[in-house]
């Protein structure tokens, strides 16, 4: 799978290490940033990977910043973006296997990185399990439009992902 990466400056060591772990795990990494350095804000990095997985240039995403919260609220303003802060291995296998999320969001301040590796590997090699669980992700598809969250949101979100830059 292709997975777009971002961070704010509290997570850009846990990027590197996420990126290496995908790739470990036979995935495409796309690094939307930012390198190491200044503070940054963690809305223009969610964006970059909400924009990606809402256009469907990316798979999935995952973002880390200090919380994780700042990028799980910023992600989900996009359409068709289900995004989930996941700190441990039942939330990271129940965020696949009930919610279809397609963007994990992490606290680099509060998860050790032997548990962020355990918590990547689950969320990576857990299906969706259908059936029920679909009946609702509809209804949450069918809320988005009746709120007009339309498809065309991420370029009215006027932010340019890394992707198109790379295509
Ligand atoms: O956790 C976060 C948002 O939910 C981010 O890392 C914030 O930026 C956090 O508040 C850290 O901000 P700071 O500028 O590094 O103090």
């Amino acid at each position: 799978m292709k997975i777009a990466v971002g961070s704010d400056h509290r997570g850009v060591r846990i990027k590197g290490q996420i990126l290496s772990q995908l790739a470990e795990l036979g995935h495409e990494g796309l690094d939307v940033g930012p390198s190491e350095g200044e503070s940054v804000d963690y809305p223009d990095f969610a964006s970059k990977v909400a924009r990606a997985v809402s256009l469907k240039d990316v798979d999935r995403g995952i973002l880390i910043c200090g919380t994780g919260m700042g990028m799980v609220i910023t992600a989900n303003k996009f359409p068709g973006v289900r995004a989930v802060t996941c700190h441990d291995d039942v939330t990271a296998e129940m965020s696949r296997r009930h919610n279809d999320a397609n963007i994990m969001c992490l606290s680099a301040d509060m998860l050790g990185d032997r548990l962020l590796g355990r918590i990547v590997d689950l969320w990576m090699r857990t299906e969706f399990e259908g059936g029920r669980h679909q009946r609702r992700i509809e209804k949450i598809l069918q809320l988005e439009k009746v709120l007009g969250l339309t498809a065309d949101a991420p370029e009215r979100a006027g932010c340019q992902s890394d992707t198109d830059a790379a295509t």
